[in-house]
């Protein structure tokens, strides 16, 4: 796999753009290896507190499907962790592969999973909109999770059975009542490192905090998102896949794991 891996990489155009910016010091995605991570005692459990009713919509962007909360109070929200502030949930999206060998953006000791979740939030203690957080280095916090090939998710069927009605880029439904944490282990172990956005702008500006264990979803669910176009309606049809960004280099940085 990790030879197809690399193979797929070279070939895929999408994701040929920048490996990293110039001058980028904290780029991602990353290879988290684990014997290399190192336990810090002093991390503190997160802490996840999201209102199911702040959800707003799906909206298929063009380069995955987010889906956006109402981040205008402290209704949603993360504290704890390797976090000094409370930060606000604004929306979560995911990136996959054309097939079940790879799709994730992080990879432990090399392993590909075949998608994966991240929950983005801002610092809206420090600064006054999103826009501005998304420069700045301790803006945002992005929770990830890998999906991986096992049982049906029952949480995520809610998601994939609105996925049909954002099958265009740009078009978008109304999703009204969902709960997140459906989708983030229980298991509160977690490795956290200082990284970027893994797409344009790719700025500097996220504490990643990557979950140590994955949520299993089933083979339908994930051709569910498969079935997603990167064209809008009326374009020649590309099957919306292999929306991940190559692995950057770790250059001068620690992961550290809050479990030992
Ligand atoms: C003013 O907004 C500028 C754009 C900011 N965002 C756009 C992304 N492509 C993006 C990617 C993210 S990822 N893949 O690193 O989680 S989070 C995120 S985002 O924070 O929602
Ligand atoms: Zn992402």
């Amino acid at each position: 796999a990790c030879s197809s891996y690399r193979l797929r990489d070279a070939l895929h155009p999408l994701w040929q753009s920048p490996l990293s910016i110039p001058g980028g010091t904290r780029q991602s995605p990353i290879n988290i290896q684990w014997r290399d991570s190192i336990y810090d005692p002093f991390l503190k459990p997160l802490k996840i507190s999201y209102d199911p009713t702040t959800c707003l919509h799906i909206w298929n962007n063009g380069y995955s499907f987010l889906v956006e909360f109402d981040d205008s109070a402290d209704r949603s929200v993360i504290t704890g962790g390797p976090l000094e502030n409370q930060y606000r949930l604004k929306q979560f999206h995911f990136h996959w592969g054309a097939i079940n060998e790879w799709g994730s953006e992080h990879t432990v000791d090399s392993k590909v999973y075949p998608a994966e979740l991240h929950l983005v939030h801002w610092n809206a203690v420090v600064y006054p909109t999103f826009e501005e957080a998304v420069m700045e280095g301790n803006g945002l916090a992005v929770i990830g999770v890998f999906l991986k090939l096992g049982e049906h998710h029952e949480g995520l069927q809610m998601l994939v059975d609105a996925l049909p009605a954002v099958k265009h880029k740009d078009t978008v439904i109304e999703f009204d009542v969902f709960d997140p944490s459906c989708l983030i282990p229980s298991c509160p172990d977690y490795w956290t490192y200082a990284g970027s956005l893994t797409t344009p702008p790719l700025t500097e500006s996220v504490t990643w905090i990557i979950k140590k264990k994955p949520i299993e979803v089933d083979e339908n669910q994930l051709e569910a998102f498969r079935m997603l176009l990167f064209t809008s309606d009326g374009e020649e049809e590309k099957r919306m896949v292999d929306n991940f960004r190559p692995l950057q280099p770790l250059m001068n940085r620690t992961v550290r794991s809050s479990f030992q």
